[in-house]
């Protein structure tokens, strides 16, 4: 069989570089690494040739009617993982040596039957393993697990929000079919808030559940093919602000959460000024100074502002969106790029650094099974999406025709893509506001409804959006 082949070659290929570079062969074993070392492209390209071979074959092995009996089954392990993670097992199994099960039950409140199962089911996806029977250990993902917080609440926010979430998609579309209000999201079904708050602003009322969702995007951030430095690699395909570093310019990072990626930018670049844009908690719990480095810090401005109402930062360089706009449906993002616009002087770039959707199969079956999942994600949190090209094109046009597309671009081995758009008004369109010196207004506030509309376009699949789409966007966010 091919797969087998390929599965074959490859393995060998990885495991002669390995063994070459001294480097730990793959096991289950506690003391095993919790990553892959950055691997050289032709090597990482047989490793993800493993990944996907293996996975096809298990399919072909399984039979098409056996595979679809079981996939349905799989948010049981995430049930598993749920339970594991939200009763914090990961760390009550010591690390050195193994526990017996009579003895874990009595550190947590999981009734011992519950905690066996919960146990039994995740071992199968390589979670703690069971040297002799009711003794409980670690593996390597386990140990990970029980070390690494940022993927403890990773889990726990895929596990404890966006599983719920997920869960009441149907009675969301079905109730809504259109699916773009932000009020009325699987999440809002299942947390009660349907037409009184979108998921932003529930998570803004409380900082625990807000916290775990920032350390959930820095794992993200930190997983491969999302690390800011492909943005920021110019000979890997990332972007060169070269340009506008030389001439001392200004990037507004909208949306920048507590400024790490602005800060990134900052150690490269180091004549640019950044300003760094969320929501007041969020910049408030943002690390003082922003960077050890004092000549970084001090390019680096932490600025409250909601993105809902007009951009206060007049006349800079570049409005940067990382993760913004993929959270929402058309004609919110419409309404977040047209409030963009009064800051805009002719020859500013509006930066989008997000998923990029290709057409089905284009990309390599594991980055296509991501980044699919993260569409059905922004679906179930808020009723958003991934777009593709054409979609992005689209909504330029529709913000208005004084942006020029310029295009998308994708640094090699990253799943984010980079699309970028430039303001070039038309002379009787330029604004006094738009041509002259950069101007930091103070933050805007909105404090209750907004309402966002927009011209039809077509979203994905050629249905048409609804045009006007209310959310709160309360001040407490
Ligand atoms: C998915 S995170 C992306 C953060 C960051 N850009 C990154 O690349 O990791 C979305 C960010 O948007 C912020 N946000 C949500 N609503 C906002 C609003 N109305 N105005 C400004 N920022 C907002 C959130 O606080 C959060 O930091």
């Amino acid at each position: 069989m091919a797969l087998a082949q390929t599965i074959t070659e490859e393995t060998k290929k990885l495991e002669a570089y390995l063994r070459a570079n001294n480097l730990p062969l793959p096991s289950f074993d506690v003391d095993s690494p919790a990553d892959y070392p950055k691997l050289p492209a032709d090597i990482a390209k047989s490793r993800n040739a493993i990944i996907v071979a293996t996975k096809e074959l298990a399919l072909l092995a399984h039979g098409p009617r056996e595979s679809v009996r079981w996939a349905v089954w799989e948010f049981l392990d995430v049930l598993a993982l749920q339970l594991i993670n939200h009763f914090g097992i990961a760390k009550l199994v010591p690390l050195t040596h193994p526990i017996p099960l009579s003895t874990l039950s009595t550190l947590t409140r999981l009734d011992p039957i519950n905690l066996a199962r919960a146990l039994r089911l995740v071992m199968t996806k390589g979670l703690f393993h069971e040297p002799e029977p009711n003794l409980i250990a670690h593996t390597a993902a386990s140990r990970a697990l029980a070390e690494d917080a940022d993927l403890e609440a990773w889990v726990g926010f895929n596990a404890d929000d966006i599983f719920p979430a997920a869960a009441h998609v149907l009675e969301a579309i079905t109730a809504y079919p259109e699916a773009t209000s932000l009020t009325r999201s699987g999440f809002c079904f299942a947390f009660d808030t349907v037409d009184k708050e979108p998921m932003f602003v529930t998570f803004g009322k409380d900082a625990n559940r807000a916290r775990r969702m920032g350390k959930a995007m820095v794992s993200l951030t930190g997983g491969e093919g999302y690390e800011v430095s492909y943005l920021l690699d110019v000979e890997g395909g990332g972007y060169d602000f070269g340009e506008v570093d030389k001439r001392g310019g200004t990037l507004v990072d909208v949306g920048g959460s507590i400024g790490f990626v602005a800060v990134e930018m900052a150690r490269q670049y180091r004549n640019m000024q950044f300003v760094v844009q969320d929501l007041p908690k969020t910049v408030e719990s943002a690390p003082r100074p922003v960077d050890a480095d004092e000549q970084v810090a001090g390019r680096v401005r932490l600025m409250a502002h909601d993105f809902w109402g007009e951009q206060s930062v007049k006349g800079a360089d570049v409005y940067f969106f990382r993760w913004i706009l993929h959270n929402y449906s058309t004609p919110y993002a419409l309404r977040i790029l047209k409030n963009t616009i009064p800051a805009l002087k002719p020859g500013a770039r509006i930066i989008i650094n997000d998923h990029c959707l290709r057409e089905s199969g284009a990309e390599n079956p594991w980055d296509e099974i991501v980044m699919r999942r993260m569409d059905v994600v922004m679906l179930a949190l808020l009723n958003a999406q991934e777009r593709t090209e054409v979609e992005y094109r689209e909504l330029f046009r529709a913000a208005s025709e004084n942006f020029v597309f310029l295009g998308v671009t994708r640094p090699k081995g990253c799943r984010m893509s980079i699309i970028e758009a430039v303001w070039q008004p038309k002379e009787e369109d330029e604004t006094p506001t738009a041509s002259g010196e950069i101007t930091p207004g103070p933050a805007a506030g909105s404090d209750g409804e907004e309402t966002a509309t927009a011209a039809p376009i077509s979203g994905a699949g050629g249905n048409e959006v609804a045009t006007t789409a209310t959310t709160r966007v309360a001040g407490d966010s």
